[in-house]
């Protein structure tokens, strides 16, 4: 199979976005959106970084690295609708490891509502995975991190920590193992990014998100920088899955501040709009915690600080970080 059977293998027969005019087969994609904002985004994943062989099968490959883009959409409380996908493929992935990573993508996709309307295809040396995503959201309704404000409430969706774990016991664990606790490393494998939960917070007129893919120490630090306020996390309240129980206390405590990929959202609201996420929460199906409370600006540098039992410590922004 050459590139442009690749494509054709590839390409969606039906499109499920009304705003599309051109997808797959010209030199571009063309929609049309009048009444909305557009946001876009790109995240790539490779092969040895992001996953190996052995920690992902290839359906999962392009399930995660497809969550991950959704995920940003969500941390912007748009609806996410296009995707494009730029992949460098290695002579030794097979036909049946390439269609099973965009049946990955398609799985997400259709979840989703999203149509595949581009992207490139090239061979080189190990696996990559640069996809964009394209969404809308009502006008001057994106979510910034810098819309936090002193008084707000933290909160946090699902449990923090599960992707790190599953990740943990896939890389240092046998299968016996890897079966009692499926749960953590399906979670690594397959995330659930909340885009459905973020747009339906619109009736809130303000309110500061972020997506967790590099842990919440990093993810809360970067709204503090942005807002220029401080965040107060309560480590007893970070919600976490009863799985994790069986760990050491200090991995559990790596995994939940600084473990990543978990894909959750981090938001901050004024105490008045708390009840209407919980509401939301409820509606959607999505579990959500208060974690903390936004108060002014310090001079310290992260402005974030933990709070456990009766201490108070700086949370250092140390997650996962590229070119370290
Ligand atoms: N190589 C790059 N060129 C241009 N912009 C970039 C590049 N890398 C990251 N960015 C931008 O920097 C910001 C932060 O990126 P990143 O930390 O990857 O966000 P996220 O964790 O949400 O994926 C985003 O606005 C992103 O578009
Ligand atoms: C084989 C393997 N090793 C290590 C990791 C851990 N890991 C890789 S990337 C990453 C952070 C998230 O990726 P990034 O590219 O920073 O996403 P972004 O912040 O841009 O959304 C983590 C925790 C992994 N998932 N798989
Ligand atoms: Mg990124
Ligand atoms: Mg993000
Ligand atoms: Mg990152």
């Amino acid at each position: 199979m050459d590139e442009f059977d690749f494509i054709k293998s590839i390409q969606q027969k039906n499109y499920v976005q009304s705003s599309l005019i051109k997808g797959i087969g010209d030199d571009a994609a063309v929609f049309r959106q009048n009444y909305k904002d557009t946001v876009t985004s790109v995240d790539t994943f490779v092969e040895d970084i992001h996953f190996s062989r052995n920690t992902m099968l290839p359906f999962h490959i392009g399930y995660r690295a497809l969550a991950a883009n959704i995920s940003d959409m969500a941390a912007m409380g748009c609806e996410p609708a296009y995707y494009l996908i730029s992949i460098v493929i290695p002579k030794h992935w097979s036909e049946k490891d390439l269609a099973d990573i965009y049946l990955g993508m398609k799985d997400i996709a259709t979840e989703n509502k999203m149509d595949l309307i581009g992207g490139d295809t090239v061979s080189g040396k190990e696996l990559v995975l640069s996809i964009t995503v394209i969404g809308f959201v009502d006008k001057d309704k994106s979510r910034y991190r810098s819309h936090a404000i002193s008084g707000d409430i933290i909160f946090v969706t699902g449990t923090l920590g599960d992707s790190a774990a599953g990740l943990h016991i896939l890389m240092n664990h046998e299968k016996e193992t890897q079966e009692k606790f499926k749960y953590l490393i399906d979670r690594h494998r397959m995330p659930t990014p909340r885009p459905v939960f973020a747009n339906n917070l619109k009736s809130i007129s303000r309110i500061a998100l972020n997506d967790i893919s590099d842990g919440i120490a990093n993810e809360a630090a970067e709204i503090a920088d942005a807002s220029k306020v401080t965040m107060n996390i309560e480590y007893n309240s970070i919600p976490y899955h009863d799985l994790l129980k069986g760990f050491d206390k200090d991995m559990q405590k790596e995994w939940k501040l600084f473990g990543g990929e978990d894909f959750e959202l981090i938001g901050t609201v004024p105490k008045k709009d708390w009840d209407i996420v919980k509401k939301v929460a409820e509606s959607t199906k999505t579990k959500v915690t208060a974690i903390g409370y936004v108060t002014d600006y310090t001079d310290s540098n992260p402005n974030v600080f933990l709070h456990e039992d009766k201490d108070v410590s700086i949370l250092d922004k140390s997650g996962y970080t590229h070119l370290k």
